[in-house]
């Protein structure tokens, strides 16, 4: 079952397409990586997908129903959203802003200890939120999206202000949650985090998906066809994937004179630089 279905989704604002033709699916309990660069319009679809923004042509469907009821309360209720303006009540402390979620959801108290321990802030909960760094204020906000062990979680960016300390402790805490149910949606500039963290990913430029597929998928799809030799003697070879070169390997290695042999992968990365043009931020 899918639990996101998008199909030829255009958003113009004034007279430029931020989106021109997207089309996906996530089914569910998939982690799906939405990646493009600054401006491509990942944002804009993570509004569309849960009524913040109508689409200017196109459909959009979240839990088999148009992504345009979102707005609706039993809705609400299934998925939790982080996105840069995810807001927090500044005077209440950390405890106190989760207490507003925990009541709105109508939780257990054991559900603000269960998630200060999801976003490693168990020690820090009575400390104001105004007094926060940037990086404890993302993951409280993140604490804020997923208290409620929402079906389908929408993340823009979870891990951009954090250390790599905390970004590990977030991914584990993440895999758990998907591993119980939990269909995830993250934009991510990081491709480390989207190679490690996503099933699948697609890859956003000029307003069209350029690429989707697995990781490992899309890295075999370009992979360069060249195998590299280095010889005991110093020389080194590269040499294209084919039968020559095939005859050529094994007459060597009869003759032991192979140091070193292998065939390079590209990177998650690589591959968005290559599709996009972008650097990476
Ligand atoms: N409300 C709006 N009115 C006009 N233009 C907008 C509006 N919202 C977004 N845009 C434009 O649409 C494009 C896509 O923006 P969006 O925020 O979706 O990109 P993004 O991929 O999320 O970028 P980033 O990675 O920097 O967060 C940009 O050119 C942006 O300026």
């Amino acid at each position: 079952m899918n639990v996101i279905q998008v199909e030829h989704i255009r958003k113009r604002f004034g007279n430029k397409d931020a989106l021109a033709d997207v089309s996906f699916s996530v089914p569910k309990g998939e982690i799906f990586g939405f990646l493009g660069p600054s401006g491509s319009g990942k944002t804009t679809l993570i509004k569309i997908l849960t009524a913040q923004l109508n689409p200017t042509s196109g459909q959009a469907s979240v839990f088999s129903q148009s992504a345009k009821r979102m707005h609706q309360s039993e809705q609400k209720m299934r998925f939790g959203i982080l996105t840069d303006n995810s807001g927090l009540y500044e005077r209440l402390t950390i405890e106190e802003n989760l207490e507003l979620y925990r009541k709105l959801y109508d939780l257990p108290k054991s559900s603000i200890d269960k998630v200060l321990h999801f976003v490693n802030l168990s020690g820090e909960r009575k400390q104001k939120v105004s007094r926060l760094s940037k990086g404890m204020r993302q993951r409280i906000m993140l604490a804020c999206a997923v208290i409620h062990e929402p079906e389908l979680l929408f993340l823009d960016e979870p891990t951009s202000a954090l250390d790599p300390v905390n970004s590990a402790h977030i991914y584990k805490g993440l895999h758990y949650l998907n591993e119980n149910g939990t269909t995830i949606f993250l934009t991510t500039h990081d491709m480390a985090e989207a190679e490690l963290m996503c099933n699948r990913v697609a890859i956003l430029y000029q307003g069209q998906v350029q690429a989707l597929g697995s990781p490992k998928e899309l890295k075999k799809q370009h992979r360069e066809n060249v195998v590299f030799v280095d010889l005991i003697n110093g020389e080194a070879y590269e040499l294209p994937l084919d039968e020559g070169t095939a005859d050529q390997i094994a007459d060597w290695m009869r003759r032991g004179l192979i140091d070193r042999l292998e065939t390079k992968e590209p990177s998650l990365g690589d591959i968005f630089i290559k599709m996009t043009g972008s650097e990476l931020l």
